[in-house]
Parts: structure tokens; sequence; C-alpha cells
């Protein structure tokens, strides 16, 4: 089933938690919903499954305005953060609630009720278990008898608000392979929302990201990673250097060293020349060739955690605005790189991938983020 809203609109008192988002969901998606705390995720997808209502706009099942159709009647599986299984009920009675609650004329016999939640079980990989209770079961074992429950009733949408958020973090990797899997199998239009943006790109088809009640970027996860619309795009989908750059005649410098032509994405309006700033991850600089341009940089540390090593380089030349900032580094621990990376050691980085965008002050960069970034830019500015 797709699913299309247009136009929607909601406000609490005086706050604008939605602003006219339309957002068009095809059928057998899986979307995730991504964006910093507050921008209205959990909002929309309330307003989807009808726990809410838009003050203006339309939600609209397969062409049809769900208005006038009330909650039951819209065939939603829903998750939560925190899974509410029945204590007192086995696994078997939790997963089966949905279809022995339906109304006489509605429902099917004991005997098939009792094999499809046993289906289920297995789908979800707790056969076996069926009649253990929830408090047998660990985290990431409750959260998918959730999940069988919620496909019980043959749901048209999956809506999931932060289904591993309470879960650690291993639990969590295992259960989106997991999750992934299963959509594949059932095919159920699946909308999702997370904080976390590693969960939200390994998982889905396309990703909408956030921010304060608009949508800031509705893409493929490729798309929204590789040519992010806004600065807050970027920041939000991993960790960024900014670098205070100059744009001239197409090409973008910083200091002397020209990085690369400028290829402004089909998202963004085209740049006019002079400053602007650049962003790039820590894990796309590399070591220049000698025939290859490269920003010189000092080696000022270096960090070994597990499969990555992390290094903080200095801008080498006292003439650039940046030198007083520095940059992260991020390399694959048996990269032919490492070795260079010696601390007091003069290197020369080339970005093997950018994104260039008008320049922000600190303020407004620090505003968009959730955890401090170190920044390659000029005291001015850092001042601002
Ligand atoms: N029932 C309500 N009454 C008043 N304000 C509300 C209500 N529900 C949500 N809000 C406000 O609307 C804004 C958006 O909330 P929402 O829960 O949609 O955000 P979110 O993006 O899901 O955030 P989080 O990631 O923290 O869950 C928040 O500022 C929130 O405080």
């Amino acid at each position: 089933m797709d699913i299309q809203l247009s136009g929607i609109s909601k406000q609490f008192g005086q706050f604008k938690a939605l602003d006219n988002v339309g957002l068009n969901i095809q059928s057998g998606e899986l979307l995730a919903l991504l964006g910093p705390s507050g921008s209205g995720k959990t909002t929309l997808l309330r307003i989807i499954a009808g726990l809410e209502h838009a003050d203006i706009g339309s939600v609209y099942f397969d062409g049809v305005d769900m208005a006038n159709t009330p909650l039951r009647e819209r065939q939603i599986g829903f998750v939560f953060q925190h899974y509410a299984l029945f204590k007192h009920m086995t696994l078997r009675e939790n997963v089966s609630f949905g279809l022995r609650v339906k109304t006489r004329a509605f429902r099917r016999s004991s005997a098939t009720i009792r094999a499809r939640a046993d289906e289920l079980l297995k789908l979800v990989q707790l056969g076996g278990l069926e009649d253990r209770y929830p408090h047998q079961l660990s985290g990431g074992q409750r959260q998918r008898v959730a999940l069988a429950r919620a496909l019980a009733i043959d749901p048209k949408v999956l809506l999931l608000d932060e289904p591993f958020g309470a879960l650690d973090a291993k639990v969590r990797k295992e259960l989106r392979q997991w999750l992934r899997d299963l959509h594949q199998q059932t095919g159920v239009t699946t909308v999702f929302v997370t904080h976390d943006q590693e969960e939200a790109l390994e998982l889905a088809d396309r990703v909408v990201i956030m921010q304060k009640g608009k949508i800031a970027q509705l893409g493929s996860v490729d798309q929204v990673y590789e040519q992010p619309a806004s600065p807050l795009v970027f920041n939000f989908l991993g960790d960024s250097n900014i670098i205070a750059a100059q744009l001239q005649n197409g090409a973008v410098y910083v200091g002397d060293a020209e990085i690369g032509a400028y290829s402004p994405s089909a998202n963004i309006a085209v740049l006019d020349e002079g400053a602007v700033d650049v962003y790039v991850r820590p894990s796309d600089l590399r070591i220049a060739d000698a025939e290859q341009v490269g920003i010189e940089v000092v080696v000022n540390s270096i960090q070994r955690t597990g499969p990555i090593v992390r290094a903080e380089v200095s801008f080498a030349h006292s003439t650039f605005a940046q030198s007083h900032s520095t940059l992260r580094v991020e390399l694959p621990h048996l990269h032919h790189d490492v070795p260079r990376f010696q601390i007091g050691a003069t290197l020369r980085l080339r970005l093997m991938q950018f994104s260039v965008f008008a320049p922000q002050t600190i303020t407004a960069v620090r505003e968009q983020l959730r955890a401090p970034i170190l920044i390659g830019r000029e005291r001015e500015r850092l001042a601002g």
C-alpha cells in the first residue's frame, strides 16, 4: 500500500511541530524518518497512524483519504521503543492477541489463530519458545515478539518508533539486519523513526531527514549521503570537518591548493564565487600522491581504536586562514597511509569527496548538531 501525505501541518499551542509536510511513501518501501530530537518525526508517524490529527493536510492510503477512517480500520502494525508485551500472557498469547479480540464475524478459528501465531514466532526466529513469558526473554527477543504481534493482523503498513532504541548497540545491530530480512520476506510498507543515522542508512530504501517540522531532504540512502542538501544533513549523517575555502572560476581552493572542481548538486542553489565552507568527512581524507593536489598538514596526534586509526592534524602553513584549527582523519587500521601518520610528520592530504555550502557562522553550525565537532575555519568566524 502506498501512503501519500499532503500539506501536513500540526501545531501544539504556539509550537509548530510540523509545517506543510508532503511525502509519498511507495508501496513495499522501507522508509526511515531521521532527524534531531523534536524535529517532528514521531508526530508525523502518529498522524499516519491516525493517533493524532493534522491541523491542515491529508493522509491518503492507496489514494483514499483517511480523514474519516478510524485507527482500528487502518490496519496498521505498531512497534514502539518500549515493548509493551502483556506480562501475564505467553508469547503465543501475546502474538495472537490482535486476532483473538476481533469481533466474532471476523475472528478465525482458535486452531487457525494458534497456527498463525506459531508461524509468526518462527518468522521472528523464536520458534519453540511459544509457551514462554516475556520476562523469560532478552530485550532483543521481546522486541521481536512485539514485531510478530504487529504483523499478526496482516498490516498494510508497519510503523516503528525507535523500535531498537532501548537495546544495547550489539543487539541493535543484529536486529537491524534481521528487520531488513524480515521486510524482504513480508514486503509490508514500513516507516520507522530513528535517531541513529547508521541505523537509517543501513536499513532504509529511502531516508527523510526532518528539521524543525519540515523535510530537510528526502532521497535514497546514497543520495542523501553523497549529495547532502544542507550543512544540517551533512552533519547529521556523520562526522564533519569544515574548512574555510574559496570558490573561483568553478574550482574550490583551500589556501593556494585547488582541491577540486565545484559541482553543485541538483538540490542546492548554485553558490556565488568567493568564500565558501567545504565539508569533508574524516574518512574521506587520504594522503595525496606526488602528482595530486593536497592540503599540507602536520600530524598532532594519533589514536588507535580497534579497526580505526584516528589522527588529528593542523594546517602546515600559518598563512592559511585555517592555521589555528584542526582536522580529523580516519583510516582503516590496515590502510597503507597509516604508517605515514607519525606525530610531527608533514603530509599532504587530498579530499576524496566533499560538499560545498555557503559559509555559516559557528553558532549556526552548532545549533544544528547534537555533538560538538572539530572545525577548520578562521578565528573571526569561530567567534561569530
Ligand atoms: N502532545 C504534545 N503536546 C505538546 N507538544 C508536543 C506534543 N507532542 C509533541 N510535541 C512537541 O512537538 C515537537 C515534535 O515532537 P516529536 O515527538 O514529533 O519529535 P521527534 O522528532 O520525534 O523527537 P524525538 O526524537 O525526541 O522523539 C517537540 O518539540 C515536542 O515537544
